[in-house]
């Protein structure tokens, strides 16, 4: 079969894969092939399991996978053969260097470009889909312009706001799609080519063109307004504990107002995901380095407040269990970052576990997505902890396909993660089969309190009133 167009996605992760999967539903006149460097990715994207867990995804893949949907590895070729090349590659933040700790890492957008200034035999459009600081264009044109076969590239950026867990709905219905290139004739041609394609299904009003630099840093700005929002509304949360205020009520009573609005105001034991603390702290660096140390220090905050509020979730559970947890079975109710996904990075549960764990607690953990393999992984990744940093790790964490098993003689409860599964549980069998007693942690606001503590349960909530002594 011929295809009007051919795209060629470097990067088959998160973001990768779930979107070109619905361009190509959308757009089944355009060949879309994702390429990795990561074979068991791609062998796992051309299997029946697919790599990542997302409502929706493998229904979507499935329906276009061979025929105008593909997965490779062959990445020269595929280049080679496309119009349009996504650049949708990981961008971390800097472990070491200049910038450790703050800055991302464009090492691999730079590969990319490094790779398509070398094989690359037409012209051709270049679009930055992962998140990277302003002004990355700039690196990449000049890369590209490496090649020396007088090819005509254009760079723009097409950041993605797809969340985890709603990313089929995200893509298929977006708020808006941002297109960012140069001012020039043929930045505006690039920009209109790929609007036509986003336009096979996204209403032209929902377009945004913007310059270049103006759509890398929205990039940034939303995931640092959403961010904040989760961190304002979580300070509030440990005056409401304080003072007898319920956070869920201040949640509607601020976000009534049009002006404030009811979204992301939801109270939790802290934000994760691979995105807000690093593009957060992509921010904090960017202002850094242009010598803008207030800006920096007032996005910094953001962060701050998170690592508290994850910190103080664990120590006010040590301090209702009579200050200790030392040998405590302790039974952790979701893993993920967020419901419905099996992503863990920066998830705040391993925050949680890895406190619960300096406590010397038995935790049995249950997540319906997440296996144990993926769980030590983010330990030693995230924050260090690793059979030669905690030599207990193995005794200190049992996983559990069985939610009632891992509840079983428990000393407390902590839901870290809002499944709704945990909504819905026997309330009363896990009762009976608890130590007493019984105690709930609830860090994302999903059990019935009342309910609960009319079983028996000493229930404890984030931002909720908290029992007098
Ligand atoms: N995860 C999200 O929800 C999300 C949402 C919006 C934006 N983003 C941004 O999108 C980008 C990608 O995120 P992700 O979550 O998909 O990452 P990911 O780690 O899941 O996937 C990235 C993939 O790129 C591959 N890769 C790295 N270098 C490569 C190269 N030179 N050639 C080919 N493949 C290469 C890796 O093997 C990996 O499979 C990041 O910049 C991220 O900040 C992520
Ligand atoms: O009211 C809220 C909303 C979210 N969260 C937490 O915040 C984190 C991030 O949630 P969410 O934003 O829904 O998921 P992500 O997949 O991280 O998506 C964010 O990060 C992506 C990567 O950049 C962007 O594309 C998305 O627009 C942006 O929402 C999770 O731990 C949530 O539990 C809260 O605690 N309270």
């Amino acid at each position: 079969m011929s295809f009007d167009l051919s795209i060629c996605c470097m990067g088959a992760g998160y973001v990768g894969g779930p979107t070109m999967a619905v361009i190509a539903k959308n757009c089944p006149n355009i060949r879309v092939c994702v390429v990795d460097l990561n074979a068991k990715q791609i062998d796992a994207w051309n299997s029946a399991e697919l790599p990542i867990y997302e409502p929706g995804l493998k229904e979507v893949v499935e329906s276009c996978r061979g025929k105008n949907l593909f997965f490779s590895t062959s990445i020269e070729s595929e280049i080679a053969l496309a119009d349009i090349v996504f650049i949708s590659v990981n961008t971390p933040t800097k472990t070491q260097g200049i910038g450790a700790g703050r800055a991302a890492n464009i090492k691999n957008c730079e590969l990319c470009a490094r790779t398509i200034a070398k094989v690359a035999t037409t012209n051709k459009i270049v679009v930055e889909k992962s998140t990277v600081p302003v002004r990355t264009a700039d690196a990449v044109r000049r890369v590209l312009a490496c090649n020396d076969k007088g090819l005509e590239f254009q760079v723009l950026s097409n950041p993605e706001f797809l969340a985890e867990g709603t990313a089929i709905d995200d893509l298929e219905k977006p708020s808006r799609v941002l297109i960012g290139g140069e001012e020039t004739p043929g930045g505006q041609a690039a920009i209109a080519k790929l609007v036509s394609v986003y336009a096979n299904w996204v209403p032209s009003s929902q377009i945004i063109t913007t310059n270049l630099w103006s759509s890398e840093l929205s990039k940034l700005v939303a995931n640092a307004f959403l961010a904040q929002r989760v961190s304002s509304i979580n300070s509030i949360s440990a005056l409401c504990e304080s003072t007898g205020a319920d956070v869920s009520e201040i949640s509607r009573a601020i976000g009534s107002d049009p002006r404030i609005g009811p979204r992301f105001l939801q109270s939790s034991v802290g934000f994760g995901g691979s995105c807000f603390q690093k593009d957060i702290l992509n921010l904090v660096y960017l202002c850094e380095t242009f010598g803008l140390d207030e800006c920096a220090e007032y996005w910094h905050q953001v962060i701050k407040m998170n690592d508290y509020q994850k910190s103080r979730f664990t120590q006010k559970m040590v301090s209702r269990m009579f200050n200790t947890a030392t040998g405590k079975k302790i039974a952790i109710l979701g893993f993920a970052f967020k419901k419905d996904t099996g992503d863990t990075r920066e998830t705040a549960s391993a925050f949680v576990c890895r406190d619960l764990m300096q406590e010397k607690a038995r935790l049995h953990v249950y997540d319906p997505q997440v296996k144990r393999e993926q769980m030590m992984i983010e330990f030693d990744y995230t924050l260090n902890v690793n059979t030669t940093t905690e030599p207990d790790l193995e005794k200190l964490i049992t996983t559990e396909t069985d939610v009632y098993k891992a509840c079983e003689g428990a000393h407390a409860i902590a839901v870290l993660t809002e499944w709704d599964e945990f909504k819905g549980l026997d309330y009363e069998r896990i009762y009976k089969g608890m130590s007493k007693p019984a105690f709930v942690f609830d860090g994302r606001n999903v059990v019935d309190i009342k309910t609960l503590r009319e079983i028996g349960f000493e229930v404890y909530a984030i931002g909720k009133p908290w029992p007098k002594e």
